[in-house]
């Protein structure tokens, strides 16, 4: 029986005629695809009738993903469906080749049961003989470049020689298309951050500075010490405006990703159709609507920290694709099939109770442990009223500074007061009221507008279960002024009067009986 002929059928003397077309090619196409047709038909007289094709392969799991194949010599390009995109690495050419970084030949006819689905796959395509090289520059491995022949072969010592060279050409071109996506990819991804950051500075004026001394909150501070440099995923609990959103971005702060961004999305906020484009991105003309590409929020925090804000809202449909990227790291984007891998630490942060919306079936039990690695609660302020006298004067300090005023300290009596407060609305509650306070006193009094909280709570806290009602301010307040009223025996002004001893003014003190409906039944002067 005749050998086979060899894989490359023209004389050694044409070759490197066939390698000047290559590099032609190659100089000619920043694109990979007509790159491709311009190879195929600059090989055609020198390869058997067959297919050229090149896979890259993935640097961490090694599978190897097609990219382009091509007919040569008049062969028909191959149904779809007979042709694998992606094999994983214990069963892809590409990824022996990437490994070994030397050409390897396949038999049909001897193909074992190492790569049964290349077998099936050459059946069908009529391939009888293949040789894979290197696809390789001097910087890096990219993947592995086929040749694919419906004739048999003969794999001879040096009969991969020419298609090695052609390879190390491709491997030129493929790396600057590689690198003009990737940029292309960097470029999209920072004026993504830069609008983002824009409009955070432009919305925000946040300090980052964590205040309460209290063991609660040295308890929180201990937790996000120890979780921070890790790369775990942190769940933070508490009530609304507990300081949530300001223990992930300690957590961000913390962390060896501080230099990258901190990227924040609040699930609660977005329309649920709008929430997935958000998240993941989407392409051109995924929906009406989608005039441009559109890079998530996913993307916009590779390396950085995603921050889920209200996570327990995030709508059942999603749930699936949010607990995909926290298991592999993987997603595609709205209206596109290709697959982006991201390198994101997550830190989630809900007001609910999750595993009670577990236990509803509203919430993925299995998304819920992947979010409850490392959780920290914040407990809300009426349980740390020791905190209290600390943020009051964290907060009088920052709104006086950009006010540019100084005020005496808060007498004992509104203090006080503001510890006796329930504070439904937590820390946040508590900034806005001294925020206002600093705003209406020009100084050196503070004037806190205790009147304005002498209502009650309308929310009650969601977390957790009701506790005992505290008194409200209003109902605090006007208790401290009687008690004192009777303690001053019934006396309002001059150095032993009531207003005296609550550091008010004597018309300030009766302004405020009259609004509380304390009885003002002054006694007849001596
Ligand atoms: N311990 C603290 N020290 C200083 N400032 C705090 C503290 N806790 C909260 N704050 C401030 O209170 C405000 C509310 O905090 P934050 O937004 O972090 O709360 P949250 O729990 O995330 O609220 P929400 O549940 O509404 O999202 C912020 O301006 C934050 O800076």
């Amino acid at each position: 029986m005749p050998r086979p002929a060899g894989l490359v059928r023209s004389p050694a003397d044409q070759r490197p005629a066939a390698l000047l077309a290559v590099a032609q090619a190659v100089a000619a196409h920043a694109d990979l695809l007509h790159l491709l047709r311009d190879l195929a038909a600059a090989l055609g007289g020198h390869l058997p009738r067959g297919y050229v094709s090149f896979a890259l392969a993935d640097p961490d799991t090694r599978a190897g993903r097609l990219q382009f194949l091509e007919p040569v010599g008049g062969a028909p390009p191959p149904a779809a469906a007979d042709t694998p995109t992606e094999l994983p690495a214990g069963e892809s050419p590409t990824a022996v080749v990437w490994d070994s970084q030397e050409p390897l030949w396949l038999d049909a006819s001897t193909l074992d049961g190492r790569f049964p689905v290349l077998r099936a796959a050459f059946a069908r395509q009529g391939v009888k003989a293949a040789c894979f090289v290197p696809l390789t520059t001097p910087r890096r491995r990219l993947g592995a470049m086929g040749f694919a022949s419906f004739e048999p072969v003969a794999a001879a010592p040096g009969d991969a020689d020419f298609p090695v060279q052609v390879g190390r050409l491709v491997a030129l071109a493929v790396e600057g298309a590689l690198t003009r996506q990737e940029l292309q990819r960097a470029n999209a991804r920072l004026a993504a951050e830069k609008r983002y950051l824009e409009e955070e500075i432009r919305t925000e004026r946040r300090t980052d500075e964590i205040v309460g001394g209290g063991a609660a909150m040295k308890h929180v501070m201990e937790q996000v010490g120890v979780v921070a440099p890790t790369d775990s995923t942190v769940l933070v609990t508490g009530e609304t405006g507990t300081g949530k959103e300001l223990i992930a971005r300690a957590v961000h702060r913390l962390s060896g990703r501080r230099d990258r961004t901190f990227v924040k999305v609040n699930c609660a906020a977005i329309p649920t159709g709008l929430l997935e484009s958000e998240l993941f991105g989407h392409e051109k003309g995924a929906f009406t609507g989608a005039v441009e590409r559109r890079v998530g929020r996913f993307e916009l925090a590779d390396g950085g920290t995603l921050f889920l804000d209200e996570v327990g809202d995030i709508p059942p449909e999603l749930q699936p694709k949010l607990l995909r990227v926290l298991q592999e790291r993987e997603f595609e984007r709205l209206g596109s099939g290709k697959t982006i891998r991201v390198n994101v630490r997550l830190v989630a942060a809900t007001h609910r109770n999750l595993s009670k919306l577990v236990g509803e079936g509203k919430f993925r039990a299995d998304l819920f442990y992947r979010l409850h690695v490392f959780p920290v609660h914040l407990p809300p302020l009426r349980d740390r009223p020791g905190d209290i006298a600390e943020l009051v004067r964290h907060f009088v300090g920052v709104f006086a500074r950009r006010l540019g005023r100084s005020y005496d300290p808060l007498p004992d009596a509104a203090l006080a007061a503001l510890q006796a407060y329930p504070w439904p609305g937590n820390v946040r509650e508590l900034q806005h009221l001294i925020e206002r306070a600093v705003i209406l006193s020009a100084g050196p009094e503070l004037r806190v507008p205790l009147g304005e909280l002498a209502v009650e709570p309308t929310a009650a806290p969601a977390a957790a279960p009701a506790p005992p009602r505290s008194p409200t301010l209003r109902e605090a307040e006007r208790a401290l002024i009687e008690r004192t009223l009777a303690e001053c025996g019934g006396v309002v002004g001059g150095p032993k009067g009531a207003a005296a001893r609550l550091g008010m003014k004597r018309t300030t003190l009766i302004s405020r009986m009259r609004k509380l409906g304390v009885g003002v039944d002054p006694p007849t002067p001596p």
